[in-house]
């Protein structure tokens, strides 16, 4: 990837993954709406622009990291947005996790202005994105994505070309439909151990040594616990991907019984106003299903 990178929302994910590129000795430029936000990476040798035209006028390729459709919708066709300063030769790579149409429509705005689009979501969490070990899933202009290859090979340790736009979209949601799931049965179990005179820790240990061992038990597990819920993965955005999964069978008329449960348990953590913490907050509200505590 020639000349500077630019990258727009540093979140969580955001933040990680350009801290990362810049370890790595690329030049970055970013943006965040949250100005404020970008004074971390300026201090470890970014650049920063005011708005996303002002990042896509200075770089042949933007990076996007925004928390939802509407987000991603935003920068991109808003004033001051991607659009207005996308052109033939540029790329746009968005790595936020939205739904097939929306990519999809980003993808034709771009590209109907002569740039290039990937939509390239991810799978793995805050450390994944800190240590460049995420999973990355990517769909749209082949000649992007393996222009982009160098970046991606610092962000993670495997990336996929899934073909047309959508499919990375959907191949995301996929994947964090089940992620969800597991997460609402894993702490029912949890619950069940604990109501039922057993104790967690061997509970943890017994799972981490049988067929149904994954890093995600052994990673939240022991901070479940301990009720530590600081967030990593946080529980609004899965359950935004729940819904968009849930749209995603809706449109496919595939029933999906387990996924829409552990929907409603995420919608009520947030009602019950732990949508800022980690997705393994839920475990309060599978505790407490009615907001009691
Ligand atoms: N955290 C994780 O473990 C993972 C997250 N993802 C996905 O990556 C994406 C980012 O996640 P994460 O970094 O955790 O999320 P955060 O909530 O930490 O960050 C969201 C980012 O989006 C920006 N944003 C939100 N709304 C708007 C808007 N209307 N206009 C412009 N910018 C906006 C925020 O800006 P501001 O600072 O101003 O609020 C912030 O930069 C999500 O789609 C998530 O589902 C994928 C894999 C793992
Ligand atoms: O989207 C979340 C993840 O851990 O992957």
């Amino acid at each position: 990837m020639e000349g500077e990178i630019g990258f727009l929302g540093l979140g969580i994910m955001g933040k990680a993954i350009s801290m990362n590129l810049l370890r790595h000795g690329f030049k970055v430029t970013v943006w965040n709406r949250t100005i404020s936000r970008c004074d971390e990476l300026v201090e470890h040798g970014a650049s920063m622009a005011e708005t996303p035209a002002a990042v896509v006028k200075k770089c042949k390729y933007t990076i996007a990291m925004l928390s939802d459709p509407p987000a991603a919708f935003s920068v991109v066709f808003d004033k001051d947005g991607v659009l207005e300063q996308i052109c033939h030769g540029k790329g746009y790579i968005d790595m936020s996790t939205v739904d097939c149409d929306t990519s999809m429509k980003i993808g034709e705005a771009i590209t109907s202005k002569g740039g290039y689009f990937l939509e390239a979501p991810v799978s793995g969490s805050k450390k994944p994105a800190e240590d460049g070990q995420l999973v990355i899933l990517a769909a749209g202009e082949k000649t992007l994505y393996e222009e982009a290859l160098p970046a991606f090979d610092v962000m993670g340790k495997k990336s996929f070309f899934l073909g047309k736009v959508g499919n990375g979209a959907k191949m995301k949601l996929v994947v964090n439909m089940i992620m969800g799931s597991m997460m609402n049965a894993f702490s029912e179990g949890l619950i069940l151990a604990d109501k039922s005179g057993l104790n967690s820790q061997t509970l943890l240990d017994v799972l981490d040594l049988g067929a149904i061992a994954n890093p995600m038990f052994k990673m939240k597990g022991p901070t479940m616990i301990q009720k530590n819920y600081s967030p990593a993965f946080p529980l609004k955005h899965q359950q935004k991907d729940m819904r968009l999964a849930l749209a995603l069978g809706d449109e496919n008329s595939v029933s999906m019984p387990v996924a829409a449960a552990a929907n409603e348990a995420f919608k009520k953590a947030r009602s019950m106003g732990l949508g800022d913490l980690d997705f393994s907050a839920v475990h309060e509200a599978v505790k407490f299903p009615e907001g009691s505590s």
